[in-house]
């Protein structure tokens, strides 16, 4: 793929996912395969918090920790009541989806800021994106391009101009973190400048709440990972997040196709998820 300046930009094939999917093995436990953390929602959006939520649990996750406000968390487990409200160890974190940092608490900042200090990766979506450049724990930032502006002026960098590649790069450059920036096209930049390409999608896509899935597909992948190989360096974490992307993508277009080429739901992508999985997984005849 040859981006507008010439430059040819690596897509993210079907090979690269499988090769950051982790099967699960028969001597698993639940905690072998990888518990996310969730600290997402709000009063104002807590159906993110159940989206996200869904969306590991259909990608994967052994087990699911939630916190977040009472009404977000009531949701939650009435969706998914295999949640843990339990506070406990983690293998990675997702922070911000359904958050606003205008109306967080101090409290929460405090928490979110220990989490951003630790070592555990940290999938930094929406709400939280404001705080990730002081985080030294190892972050993939999952921005908008609204979010992704945001986020460059908060680094002193102008907006992304029509170049979103070398933008891109030049964000993660800055921040120290992985970055994906979403769009039909979705970006992954490490920090030291590697790009790739997920073209995945379909226009479908853009509706309220995929973003929050994306999020939670991505937290499921880095805690299996992280279960493995507790360091994941940013080259891995670029390829969890591509993965991510384009689990998300080929989810999306498979519920479109189950409702014969037409919209779909956030819902619908997560629902999705489990049999794009299991093509990745399944053994080449
Ligand atoms: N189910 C849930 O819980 C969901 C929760 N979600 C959560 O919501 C949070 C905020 O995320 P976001 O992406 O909406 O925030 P942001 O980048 O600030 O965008 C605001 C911009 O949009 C614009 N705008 C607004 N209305 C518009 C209109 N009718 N037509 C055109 N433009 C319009 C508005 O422009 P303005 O009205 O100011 O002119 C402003 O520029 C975040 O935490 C996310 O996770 C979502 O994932 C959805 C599902
Ligand atoms: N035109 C499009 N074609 C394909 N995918 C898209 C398009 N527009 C947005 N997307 C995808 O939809 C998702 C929207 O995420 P986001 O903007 O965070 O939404 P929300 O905040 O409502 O959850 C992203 O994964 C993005 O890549």
């Amino acid at each position: 793929m040859t981006d507008r300046n010439g430059r040819t930009v690596p897509l993210w094939t079907e090979s690269d996912v499988r090769a950051h999917v982790r099967a699960p093995r028969s001597d698993d436990d639940k905690y072998r395969r990888g518990v996310v953390g969730m600290r997402t929602g709000a009063d104002a959006y807590p159906g993110a918090a159940v989206l996200g939520v869904e969306a590991a649990w259909r990608s994967g996750a052994g087990m699911v920790r939630y916190a977040g406000p009472r009404r977000a968390e009531d949701l939650v487990l009435a969706r998914r009541p295999e949640t843990v409200t339990a506070v406990g160890r983690v293998q990675a974190w997702v922070l911000g989806s359904g958050t606003d940092a205008a109306t967080r608490t101090p409290e929460e900042t405090s928490v979110l800021r220990d989490i951003l200090a630790g070592d555990v990766a940290v999938v930094v979506d929406a709400g939280a994106l404001d705080l990730a450049p002081e985080g030294s724990a190892p972050r993939i930032l999952t921005p908008h391009a609204r979010e992704h502006d945001r986020l460059r002026a908060a680094l002193g960098l102008a907006a992304a101009d029509a170049d979103r590649g070398a933008s891109v790069v030049e964000t993660a450059r800055a921040v120290g973190a992985v970055v994906l920036l979403k769009g039909a096209r979705t970006l992954v930049a490490d920090p030291d400048g590697t790009l790739v390409a997920v073209e995945a999608g379909t226009p479908w896509l853009a509706t309220a709440g995929t973003g929050d899935v994306l999020a939670g597909i991505i937290g499921a992948l880095v805690a299996a990972a992280a279960a493995d190989q507790p360091r994941l360096d940013p080259r891995r974490l670029a390829g969890l997040a591509a993965t991510g992307a384009w689990l998300h993508g080929h989810a999306a277009r498979r519920a479109s196709t189950e409702r014969a080429g037409g919209p779909i739901t956030a819902l619908d992508v997560a629902d999705a998820v489990p049999a794009v999985i299991g093509a990745v997984l399944a053994p080449v005849a």
